[in-house]
């Protein structure tokens, strides 16, 4: 199982300011393509940014991500009317693509593309904001997911910890992000704790 920590190269939440767009996906603002191409340019090739893009309209940030380094580009089913396109667009732009989902999106809607895609996200908080409570109610998409599409990378994101990753793990999630748990408490014990759970939980 992988484990990620959001902030660094992972999560892009950028909902745009001003008249022009006043409904946000998310309320705040993390960061934007300038500082994944900085990070490229700091830390070289090899590492794997997924960009989770919580923003209103992705298409609109597909080439520039691309451009910056990203490697792989995560929009949410609720953002756009046309994710078809969208996921040839970000094919056509080298990226992996990641689909994901709030808590109030059934499965079944994902499940169209879901052989389109390289990463289902099942949202466990709503997103916006770290340090929410982990939404164990979410568990059986994880496990329906896991159930009809074997080999597909599915990640689970909000409220991930020691106490909850065996709950991910055990319904088929093969990826985490982690944020508060990793950062708040970020020694060894946790670490070991939250990769324990993971390896116990899947063969
Ligand atoms: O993106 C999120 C919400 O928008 C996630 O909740 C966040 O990335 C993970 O943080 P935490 O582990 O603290 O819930």
């Amino acid at each position: 199982m992988e484990i990620t920590p959001p902030w660094v190269c992972r999560r892009y939440d950028m909902a745009r300011q001003g008249k022009r767009c006043p409904l946000h996906f998310v309320p705040n603002i993390t960061f934007g393509h300038p500082v994944v191409e900085s990070l490229r340019k700091q830390l070289g090739q090899d590492p794997f940014f997924d960009m989770h893009m919580m923003v209103s309209r992705p298409e609109q940030w597909v080439k520039p991500m691309a451009v910056a380094g990203a490697k792989q580009y995560t929009f949410h089913l609720e953002a756009t009317e046309n994710p078809g396109a969208l996921i040839k667009d970000i094919r056509e732009n080298r990226m992996k693509v990641g689909l994901a989902i709030k808590p109030g999106t059934t499965v079944e809607y994902l499940a169209p593309w879901a052989n389109q895609i390289d990463m289902a996200l099942v949202m466990t908080v709503e997103p916006g904001f770290g340090g929410q409570t982990f939404m164990e109610d979410m568990m059986p998409k994880v496990h329906w997911l896991r159930t009809q599409f074997p080999t597909l990378d599915i990640e689970v994101d909000g409220g991930v910890g020691p106490d909850t990753v065996h709950k991910c793990a055990e319904a088929g999630a093969n990826m985490i992000v982690s944020g508060s748990a990793h950062y708040e408490d970020c020694d060894q014990l946790v670490k070991e704790c939250l990769l324990r759970s993971c390896s116990e939980a899947i063969p």
